[in-house]
């Protein structure tokens, strides 16, 4: 169980005794907004990142959602991804494919990894073309108020230095307002080449979840959420905002341990 549900500017805080808690809810949680999704569109388009969150998702793939979830309606997406081939150690692709995708029973075709044959650049372009035909046939539904497409969900992890998917502090990309799929070529944290969500469609999605553990993180939750220094150029995570969309943040003790004033209370 959290240990608080509070609410900050509009964020839904949740927090975990530790990795283990939290994952079981992240299942739950996951699990809830798949079925919504089915019963109200007929499919669940859900957007993955890299990094930690497929072991904290790994709770799917075990009694009861590997039975109870429909898995056929479920449509992948990443919101971020390295530009390297499909079987790179790097691959966020292959991550998910050996932690979550090849343990439970999704249809092949319906996962949208990127071309990882071209250049960051063309990747970005032939996912932005993809994601374009299937907002069309509302395989992915649209934001009524742009015409960004509006995943069901999407999730995100978030790096010591407030990244998010593959948007950087400072990063010219945070500025990008018309590309819904964008790419970068100096990545801080290596591999320097990957494509990414843009700010507006992360903030189009039904919902949006940021899944952060490790104390190592502590100083940038408190930044985002406490709106710490708020002089200081935004960071990523804090310019995750859905403008009509629901967002939780999924914490354990260690990466909110520097949070204002969190009370511990079940
Ligand atoms: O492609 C990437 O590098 C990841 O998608 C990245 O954005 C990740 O989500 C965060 O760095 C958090 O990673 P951890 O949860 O492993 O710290």
């Amino acid at each position: 169980m959290a240990l608080s549900g509070a609410k900050k500017d509009g964020r839904q805080l949740k927090i975990y005794e530790n990795t283990d808690e939290l994952s079981t809810d992240l299942a739950d949680y996951i699990a809830e907004l798949s079925e919504a999704s089915v019963k109200e569109r007929g499919v669940f388009a859900i957007a993955l990142s890299g990094g930690s969150l497929i072991s904290l998702m790994s709770k799917l793939c075990e009694a009861p959602y590997n039975k109870t979830v429909d898995w056929a309606k479920w449509y992948i997406f990443w919101a971020d991804e390295r530009v390297v081939a499909k079987n790179h150690t790097d691959s966020n692709y292959r991550l998910a494919k050996d932690g979550l995708l090849s343990k439970v029973p999704v249809v092949p075709s319906h996962i949208h990894s990127i071309n990882d044959t071209v250049s960051a650049e063309k990747a970005a372009k032939d996912y932005e073309f993809v994601i374009r035909q299937l907002v069309r046939t509302r395989i992915i539904g649209v934001s009524d108020i742009s015409d960004c497409p509006k995943f069901d969900l999407i999730l995100l992890g978030m790096g010591p230095d407030g990244h998010v998917a593959s948007l950087f502090p400072c990063h010219s990309v945070l500025d990008e307002k018309e590309e819904w799929v964008t790419f970068i070529t100096d990545s801080p944290k290596p591999p320097p080449e990957r494509i990414t969500f843009t700010l507006p469609v992360i903030n189009s999605a039904s919902n949006v979840a940021v899944v952060v553990t490790g104390g190592s993180k502590a100083e940038a939750v408190h930044l985002v959420i406490d709106d710490a220094e708020p002089d200081r150029p935004s960071l990523p995570a804090k310019l995750v905002q859905p403008t009509k969309g629901n967002l939780v943040w999924f914490l354990d003790k260690a990466a909110a341990s520097k949070l204002d004033g969190t009370k511990f209370s079940e």
